[in-house]
């Protein structure tokens, strides 16, 4: 588990550039060293405008997308193309340009299953745990996640665990959430113990209504009232502030 480090952007603007130009910077890093990246991406307003950053980049077309997979810290239970899936978002922001255009084979693109193809969110998380444990080596649960980035709600949500709520303390890679306090109640999200197996987690966070938990999550309050304060990587861990953010009252 690595320590907590703080980067604090004039705005949300600026951090969802800086945060594209570290993850393309990160993964051509990696790439130099190691065949394939895997990276976590998130939903979220600031994620989202990540990606859309990370598509309008110049570095884009540095990347050798065909050796990266890319998977989902958690989707809303919710049909492909709903709008409102995290995937839905991310495709239109980045990764439909990328297998376009920058050959990204579909086949990298591990979203989570809706209901169109699955019978409930238990069978989409079981189905999303196979695939992970399929691109990993050996035994492991999930694959090397290269870097992990992770949206926080004003709640201190992270992914789709939400305080207070039984999924926090789910074993295995991936759980099913019912009764999610933030729409749609179903949900399929990664679980603790997967999340903390990435290299880098990245908290990417902005506003006035995110400084109150991410005060409380950087120091150190209890995971089950603050799930943010529970998420590490094993080499790096990054929370990626915007000032109204860091700014707790
Ligand atoms: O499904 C979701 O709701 C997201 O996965 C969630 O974890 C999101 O990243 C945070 O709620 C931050 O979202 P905002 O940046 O929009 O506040």
């Amino acid at each position: 588990m690595s320590a907590r480090l703080v980067v604090v952007h004039p705005d949300a603007e600026v951090l969802a550039q800086a945060a594209a130009a570290r993850l393309l910077t990160r993964i051509l890093d990696m790439q130099s060293v190691r065949r394939p990246v895997h990276v976590v991406l998130t939903g979220g307003t600031v994620g989202t405008a990540a990606l859309a950053a990370a598509a309008a980049s110049p570095l884009v077309g540095a990347v050798d997308w065909s050796g990266v997979h890319l998977w989902w810290g958690d989707e809303r239970y919710l049909p492909t193309g709903d709008p409102d899936r995290n995937e839905t978002q991310a495709r239109a922001a980045l990764v439909d340009a990328l297998v376009a255009s920058h050959g990204l084979p579909e086949a990298h693109v591990h979203a989570i299953a809706g209901p169109d193809t699955t019978d409930s969110p238990e069978a989409s998380a079981a189905a999303y745990a196979a695939e992970l444990a399929r691109l990993a080596d050996g035994d492991a649960a999930v694959p090397v996640f290269d870097v992990l980035l992770l949206g926080m709600g004003p709640d201190g949500h992270v992914a789709s665990l939400f305080p207070g709520h039984e999924a926090l303390t789910a074993v295995g890679a991936t759980v099913a959430v019912h009764g999610s306090p933030k729409p749609p109640a179903e949900r399929v999200s990664l679980t603790f113990d997967a999340i903390n197996t990435a290299r880098e987690v990245w908290v990417v966070a902005a506003g006035a209504e995110k400084a109150e938990q991410a005060a409380a999550a950087l120091g150190g309050h209890d995971v089950t009232d603050v799930p943010a304060s529970g998420v590490h990587g094993t080499d790096r861990t990054l929370w990626l502030l915007d000032t109204a953010a860091s700014d707790a009252p």
